[in-house]
């Protein structure tokens, strides 16, 4: 039941008209872009997805327009993390009223509050509907990270079905693996570690650079299924000189991968403040990046 969820999930991109709003062409156009690489799902309005920039009406636009575009053909995972209890509720009860397959949130943010407010805000995302249930665990940005004990207490709600690990310890999959049970899905969050991930335990991976460069994740992830470590090694080299030229320029990682996109035919618009676009002496660099990227992709072709 839970094989749905298992391979390469790429964490989708807010997508934005010229002016800034959401774009219901642009969602659809990336929608099946993506849908066309072969991947397995979509993770919707996490971090790739702006969220904590986005108003509730925006975010509930993009969950709609993702399953009208997809519903049946991928598997679809809303994340609806949000500043208050009430609004992760309120769309988690819209993303099931849409079909979603599963939720997925962040811990609260802004305050650092004490874990059993998680705790509390977890659970009341997961009794809110019957969807099944996954937690995001990205201490480098919320501040808190998983703790075995509090995955324990939850994992006594049958809703919650795994984890998608952000931190940057693989040991910390192995270590969520060890504490549920065999059916418990840990995807590998960390795209620089996607095969360290998959061979300590993780069933897949959830990612922000899968969308630009899915042929390559997707490689990699055949790499470790017919167990060609060798190669499986390489292809994360080459995919990691790449999230390093993307990380290395004057703008937002996103805004980067928007502009490669748009290389593609696929404009997504760019990124929504206070992320900063592409711009300065970087503007023309993202050709460069795409051209690293095609000539990872040409080199695995027939491996
Ligand atoms: C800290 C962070 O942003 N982590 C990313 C990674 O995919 C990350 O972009 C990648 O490893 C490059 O550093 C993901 O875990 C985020 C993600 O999947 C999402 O957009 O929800």
């Amino acid at each position: 039941m839970l094989n749905k969820f298992k391979g390469i999930i790429p964490a989708f991109y807010a997508c934005y008209d010229d002016a800034g709003e959401i774009s219901q062409e642009r969602i659809i156009k990336l929608s099946q872009y993506l849908y066309g690489k072969g991947i397995k799902g979509l993770y919707v309005g996490g971090s790739s997805g702006e969220c904590i920039y986005q108003s509730l009406a925006e975010r509930k636009a993009t969950l709609k327009y993702v399953a009208e575009s997809l519903q049946g053909k991928l598997t679809l995972i809303a994340h609806v993390g949000a500043p208050s209890t009430k609004e992760s509720v309120e769309l988690a009860k819209y993303a099931e009223e849409l079909g979603y397959d599963a939720l997925s949130a962040i811990p609260p943010i802004y305050f650092q509050l004490p874990e059993s407010a998680i705790e509390k805000y977890w659970l009341e995302i997961m009794n809110s509907t019957e969807l099944p249930f996954i937690i995001y665990n990205i201490p480098q940005t919320t501040g808190y990270n998983l703790s075995v004990s509090l995955l324990k207490r939850l994992l006594k709600n049958d809703k919650l079905i795994g984890v998608k690990n952000s931190s940057m310890p693989v040991m910390d999959i192995e270590r969520f693996k060890a504490a549920a049970h065999e059916e418990f899905i840990v995807f590998n969050g960390p795209d620089e570690q996607y095969v360290s991930g998959r061979l300590i335990g993780a069933d897949g991976g959830i990612g922000g650079t899968y969308g630009v460069m899915p042929e390559l994740f997707l490689k990699a992830e055949e790499f470790i299924a017919t167990g060609n470590f060798s190669n499986a090694r390489e292809i994360q080299h080459d995919i990691n000189d790449i999230i390093i030229a993307l990380c290395s320029l004057n703008g937002s990682m996103y805004s980067v991968i928007k502009e490669i996109l748009k290389i593609r035919g696929i404009n997504i618009g760019s990124v929504r403040g206070p992320l900063e676009a592409l711009h300065g002496e970087d503007l023309g660099k993202a050709e460069g990046i795409k051209r690293m990227i095609d000539e990872a992709i040409e080199k695995y072709q027939m491996a």
